[in-house]
């Protein structure tokens, strides 16, 4: 199963040092990540980095895989759309990205597959410019997962869904993990997704990782004290699942 581990990972845009120094366990395949952080940490940055889309010091350490870096699919958090393709052509050009341009059968049932898992089969044949926000988003993980990638980065895949798309969408991708060995990082505002859905989790703060590790070891008052400055707890919910319950913030 594939992994990986970053080691002194940073970024830079021009002369801003947004990223350093990133140091990480190794991350293996069938386990979901979540990269938390308060607005412009360098989460995004982070996953640039490690998809090759930035440059920077450190090295990106792939282990038990023969495809190399072309492995590692970054899902952006703001995907422009292309108004003139329908959803069922966007997700065909996901599918072929990097693998020629002749369109097999089984391509054909891989984009049927993955449109009916994100229950949007019946957009298929929508312009892509009609769509809403949350279909737009459902479709950007259509055209991620399409490509079957051992490492997916997703930045805040489930920023504009409903609570009902929210929970499914995670719920999907931690099977979906389990199952193909997949190794997922997902950058995430919504901390009780992290606790419910992610097995580590990583801390980005002012470009510098902050903490690391099982994600009810990292998701602690402490951290949301110091690190996104509110005074809140960790309480127990009905199901005895651990729930952020935030009270206030610390000006
Ligand atoms: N293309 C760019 N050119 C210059 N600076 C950039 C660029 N992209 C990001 N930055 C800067 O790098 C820093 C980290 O940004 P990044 O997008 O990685 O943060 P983030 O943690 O993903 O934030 P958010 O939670 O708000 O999405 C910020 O200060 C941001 O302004």
């Amino acid at each position: 199963m594939v992994s990986l581990a970053l080691k002194g990972l940073g970024a830079k845009y021009g002369k801003h040092v947004a990223l350093s120094g990133v140091d990480t366990d190794v991350l293996v395949g069938g386990a979901i990540t979540a990269v938390i952080g308060p607005n412009a940490a360098g989460k995004s940055t982070l996953f640039k980095r490690i998809a090759g889309l930035t440059s920077g010091p450190g090295t990106v350490y792939l282990s038990d895989t023969d495809k190399g870096p072309e492995t590692i699919c970054y899902m952006p958090q703001d995907t422009g759309a292309n108004a003139v393709l329908t959803v069922y052509e966007s997700v065909l050009l996901a599918a072929k990205q990097g693998s020629g341009w002749k369109v097999h059968d089984r391509d054909l049932t891989d984009i049927d597959q993955v449109l009916r898992a994100l229950r949007i089969d019946d957009l298929a044949f929508r312009g892509l410019g009609e769509l809403s926000g949350g279909q737009r988003q459902l479709v950007s993980i259509a055209q991620a997962l399409v490509r079957k990638p051992e490492i997916l980065l997703m930045d805040e895949p489930t920023s504009a869904l409903d609570l009902f798309r929210q929970i499914e969408v995670l719920g999907f991708m931690k099977a979906l993990a389990v199952r193909s060995g997949m190794a997922v990082l997902i950058a995430l505002h919504d901390l009780n997704h992290a606790l419910r859905y992610c097995d580590n989790t990583i801390v980005i703060a002012d470009g510098k990782m902050a903490a690391s590790g099982p994600t009810a070891d990292v998701i602690t008052q402490a951290m949301l004290r110091d690190i996104y400055r509110v005074e809140a707890r960790l309480e127990a919910c009905s199901q005895g699942k651990p729930l952020v319950i935030v009270d206030s913030s610390i000006v």
